[in-house]
């Protein structure tokens, strides 16, 4: 897996590939690794599948149920500690989970990462997952907090791809969010690494993919 998140003028960008592996056994090309809590707060995934499916669901039953009974919204600060805590609950009990919670409240755009450990960061940039590390070259080169909305995208879609090239657990399609005021928009639902690899590849001039 490999996804992202950085926030930037506009609010902020995530972007996730769609591969699951187990091993060397390719099992999906189609997993959807963000989440969409409710309409002002996003999920990503990595690590097990299972174990971010199902707490990430829990957690947007805990918000939803919080909204009804007090009438006001979790605010993203207070939805990723929830899960924080429920994490801490279970270290060491071999739960595997990469996430970004990442959403919008009466206090602007934010953006956390929380794992297994029980770690909870806030932060402008991340990149989780086994091919985390291609995407922060990508990143860290390239980032700037004033990009335009489609500079951004085009940012988070490069990262993804250069990713999904080099490490072979991060694959499919990328998937691209952008996080406002107003709450997400879904930029992006699947655009193909393949198709991304040759375009990328006429611009460099390479006519095939570079071993003829
Ligand atoms: C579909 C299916 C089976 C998925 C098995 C399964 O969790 N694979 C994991 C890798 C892993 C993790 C821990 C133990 C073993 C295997 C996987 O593909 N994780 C990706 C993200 C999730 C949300 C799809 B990514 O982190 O690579």
């Amino acid at each position: 897996t490999t996804t992202l998140g950085f926030v930037f003028k506009e609010g902020i960008l995530l972007a996730v590939d769609s591969r699951a592996s187990m091993g060397s056994f390719l099992s999906s090309e189609q997993v959807r690794k963000v989440i969409e809590i409710n309409e002002y707060l996003l999920g990503t995934m990595a690590g097990g599948a299972a174990d971010c499916q199902y707490w990430l669901a829990y957690l947007a039953n805990h918000c939803r149920t919080y909204e009804l009974k007090n009438g006001s919204k979790l605010s993203v600060a207070a939805a990723s500690k929830f899960l924080q805590g429920i994490l801490i609950g279970y270290r060491n009990s071999g739960l595997s989970m990469g996430c970004m919670i990442a959403g919008t409240d009466t206090t602007g755009q934010h953006l956390y990462y929380i794992d297994n450990d029980g770690m909870r960061l806030k932060g402008d940039i991340f990149s989780v997952g086994s091919g985390s590390t291609y995407a922060y070259g990508v990143l860290d080169n390239h980032y700037r907090y004033d990009l335009s909305l489609d500079e951004a995208v085009e940012l988070g879609i490069r990262a993804i791809y250069h990713a999904t090239h080099r490490d072979t657990a991060s694959g499919g399609v990328v998937r691209v969010y952008h996080i406002h005021q107003d709450g997400w928009t879904k930029v992006h639902d699947g655009i193909d690494v393949v198709d991304l690899h040759y375009r990328f590849a006429q611009q460099k001039g390479l006519v095939g993919d570079g071993d003829e």
